[in-house]
């Protein structure tokens, strides 16, 4: 499998739109189109809106780069279909699931790159594993057989990612240092669990702030209901890449 370059991103703040209401995801998408790098669509909205949804949101906020988030995992044939079928899209990241295994990894890079060629996409979507998800912990990862702690599957699950074509891995900001100090700055690290100090956690486990997250590493940082869910989403994102720009200030220094 040859070597990727993965995307880069001038701006590493891709918003979670998540919602079924495809009038909201595009005012939302336009609300925050001047502090973000890019819009990430999942299962949720997808599900209810397809195709015509993403085209609408990516309408409201022409410039962004689409990050199309459905983690495609099945045997290599139907995620091949799968990738086929929303390449039209043109997203700059897809999500597979690492644990789908080498065939399927590579089944979902191939048939990307293929689409892009067949469609005229200068650039395939980079598509991305997801490890372990970050609303899990070491507990819920024994429960379903997974060998912990969270930390030596990710490393394991980013092996395989990388050796067999992914661009990247999704991975918890925790994970960082440790992937970044064995497999280099080269491979994209997709980072959600992002919460800033004063927000809520909800469902999620593995955490670390805006901040901490781009100082350990992060390329690219998801980051959905301390935006979409605060009573200003414009003002909620822009202090967010504040924060981050300020990271990458006190980084450089
Ligand atoms: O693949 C993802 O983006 C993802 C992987 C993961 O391990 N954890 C995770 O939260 N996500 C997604 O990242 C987003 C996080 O949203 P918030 O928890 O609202 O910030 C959601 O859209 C999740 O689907």
């Amino acid at each position: 499998m040859s070597k990727i370059t993965p995307p880069r991103f001038d701006n590493p703040l891709f918003v979670a739109i998540d919602t079924t209401d495809a009038g909201r995801a595009a005012a939302l998408a336009r609300a925050v189109a001047s502090s973000a790098g890019g819009i990430k669509l999942g299962l949720e909205f997808f599900m209810a809106n397809g195709a015509g949804g993403v085209h609408a949101v990516r309408a409201a906020a022409p410039d962004l780069p689409l990050f199309l988030d459905l983690k495609f995992h099945d045997i290599p044939n139907t995620v091949a279909g799968a990738v086929r079928a929303v390449a039209p899209l043109a997203p700059a990241l897809l999500t597979i699931h690492a644990s789908g295994g080498p065939a399927m990894i590579r089944a979902a890079r191939e048939a990307a790159a293929e689409a892009a060629d067949r469609l005229g996409i200068a650039t395939p979507p980079a598509v991305v594993a997801v490890t372990v998800l970050t609303s899990l912990d070491d507990t819920d990862l024994m429960s379903v057989g997974q060998r912990g702690p969270s930390g030596d599957q990710v490393l394991r699950l980013t092996d395989t990612a990388l050796a067999h074509g992914a661009a990247g891995v999704v991975c918890a900001p925790t994970e960082l240092v440790r992937l970044r100090g064995r497999f280099g700055a080269q491979p994209l690290m997709v980072v959600p669990g992002i919460r800033p100090a004063d927000a809520a956690r909800g469902d999620q486990k593995r955490v670390m702030t805006p901040a901490e997250a781009r100082s350990a590493g992060a390329d690219v940082l998801v980051v959905g209901r301390p935006i979409t869910g605060a009573d200003d989403p414009a003002d909620a994102a822009a202090r967010i890449a504040q924060e981050i720009a300020a990271a990458e200030l006190t980084g450089a220094a």
